[in-house]
């Protein structure tokens, strides 16, 4: 088992800004070096969408039982849907010293805040908002009711901007990407995270 545990990395935003778009540019580039932890959801599955893949796709009674029995680090409900991200997966991941990603809405972020405030929370910002509004409408996954809930939401999300270390301007996602691998890189340089190995070698002289 490695010595060092590995960085929790969330990336949110509102909705529409980007956040899968640049995770998946993210992660199909070469070199990237964390492992992606796949949420569990219980809205319906979108045409191309895969179980285990896009989500753990599950009924609201599934979902609410993983919740009482302490097995999500962080849950929300968004848009009459829960979204969740599954602890043992992260738990187990961050144990073997790999990096793990979550891509999640920000009340779920803040919720991983309090748990894991050592993490690095990333937030994903649009140029502005008109351009945010076009983005979802131009996905065409939702109706126009969905669609102002979103922008409704994005709103107050954008305030909450404040809490988080990064703030990264979804401009291009080519750019946006090479922002984010910036930041971990970086991150891992940090001293409270270098230090503890140093410490260790000192208690074992
Ligand atoms: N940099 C960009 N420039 C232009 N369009 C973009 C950019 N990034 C993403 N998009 C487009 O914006 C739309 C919304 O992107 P995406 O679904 O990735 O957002 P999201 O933040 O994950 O949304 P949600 O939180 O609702 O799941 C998509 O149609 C996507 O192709
Ligand atoms: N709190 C959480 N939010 C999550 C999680 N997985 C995804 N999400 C966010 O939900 C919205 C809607 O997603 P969509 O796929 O229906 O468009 C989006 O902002 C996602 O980032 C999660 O595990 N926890």
């Amino acid at each position: 088992m490695s010595a060092q545990k590995g960085l929790l990395i969330v990336l949110s935003g509102p909705s529409g800004v980007g956040k899968g778009t640049v995770r998946k540019a993210l992660f199909e580039s070469d070199d990237n070096d964390f492992e992606y932890s796949v949420s569990m959801t219980t809205r319906q599955k979108r045409a191309g969408e895969q179980e285990g893949v896009d989500y753990f796709f599950r009924t609201r009674e599934e979902f609410e039982q993983l919740i009482a029995s302490g097995e999500m680090l962080e849950y929300a409900e968004y848009v009459g849907n829960y979204y969740g991200t599954p602890l043992e997966y992260v738990n187990k991941t961050l144990e073997e010293g790999k990096d793990v990603f979550l891509e999640i809405e920000v009340q779920g972020a803040m919720k991983v805040k309090e748990k894991v405030p050592d993490g690095v929370f990333i937030f994903l910002t649009p140029p502005d908002l008109v351009e945010l509004k076009s983005r979802i409408v131009g996905r065409g996954t939702d109706d126009m009711a969905v669609i102002n809930e979103r922008m409704e939401i994005a709103k107050a999300e954008i305030e909450m901007m404040r809490h988080y270390d990064y703030a990264v301007v979804n401009d291009q996602v080519s750019l946006a990407v090479d922002r984010i691998k910036k930041i971990i890189e970086s991150e891992h340089y940090r001293v409270p995270r270098v230090i503890e190995k140093y410490e260790n070698m000192i208690k074992g002289l």
